[in-house]
């Protein structure tokens, strides 16, 4: 059972929040404050320990949510070839979740998973969508040049630099690919507080969609581009836990999308 605010032992504070604003959020009367890696690993523990959470449950929200940014970014008439690409933790779960959703839309997912996690839980993931004959592809190059859409699913908030094997050409065929990309949580290979890498692969790396789940990482102030939250699963008693904001969804929508002020100084 869900605990109530008063209830929730405030152990840790975030050390470093940072608030997001833009002409578009504003529009919306909606500024959205960032959180760090380390405290966004803590808030999923707390969702998980305190508020009575599955990973499962977090994960099906997460990447419902990202099917719904793709629905949003990238409509059916757009063309239905979504390549998934997806890493070994839970970011790369959120990928398999999206893709399951987007079959049920209509769309024609594939899955690239070169490095797969060796939890269970993306075992029953990648059953799930075995069953629905989404194909899980070998050749990325050719992925690339035979879809109309990307997703991002490589890396989150877990993501430590440098790229490590055998990631850093996929994330260079991202990079120069003119098929539009959209980035789950963070976009992979950037550092989570310090933005895109200052070389090598990556350093250009600019998807034209991002979706931030629970609230936005401190990366983003480098971001320009389509912008949403999701995750709709963050009580108020967490979140002023964590001094973020509850993105103010509409009616039955996962997703909200907001903006990114490039002019916010931190
Ligand atoms: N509350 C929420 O918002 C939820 C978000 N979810 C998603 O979970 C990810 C974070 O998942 P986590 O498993 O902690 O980590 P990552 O997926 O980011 O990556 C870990 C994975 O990647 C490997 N790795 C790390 N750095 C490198 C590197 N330089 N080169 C190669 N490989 C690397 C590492 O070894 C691990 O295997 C969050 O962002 C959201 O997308 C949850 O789904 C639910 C709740
Ligand atoms: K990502």
């Amino acid at each position: 059972m869900f605990r109530s605010s008063t209830q929730i032992k405030h152990t840790s504070y975030p050390s470093r929040l940072i608030r997001y604003s833009s002409r578009y959020s504003r529009a919306l009367n909606m500024s959205l404050k960032a959180i760090s890696s380390k405290d966004a690993a803590a808030l999923d523990k707390d969702l998980m320990d305190v508020g009575g959470f599955s990973l499962d449950q977090l994960m099906e929200l997460a990447g419902l949510s990202v099917s719904q940014a793709v629905y949003r970014f990238h409509p059916l008439s757009k063309g239905k070839r979504v390549l998934v690409v997806c890493g070994p933790g839970n970011n790369g779960g959120d990928g398999l979740v999206a893709a399951r959703h987007l079959a049920h839309y209509g769309y024609t997912p594939s899955i690239y998973y070169p490095k797969q996690g060796k939890n269970e839980l993306y075992a029953r993931l990648k059953t799930q969508l075995e069953n629905l004959s989404v194909p899980f592809v070998a050749d990325f190059t050719a992925a690339v040049d035979s879809t109309d859409l990307i997703i991002d699913a490589i890396f989150g908030f877990s993501f430590q630099k440098p790229l490590r094997e055998p990631f850093p050409s996929i994330i260079s065929q991202l990079e120069e690919t003119k098929v539009p990309v959209l980035s789950v949580d963070t976009p992979s290979s950037w550092d989570i507080q310090e933005g895109p890498p200052k070389e090598g692969p990556g350093v250009k790396f600019m998807p034209g969609a991002l979706i931030s789940l629970t609230a936005p990482k401190p990366c983003v102030k480098w971001y320009k581009g389509r912008h949403f939250v999701g995750g709709r699963f963050l009580t108020k008693s967490i979140a002023d836990k964590y001094d973020l904001d509850v993105p103010e969804y509409a009616g039955i929508d996962q997703i909200v999308e907001v903006g990114v002020n490039a002019d916010e100084k931190l």
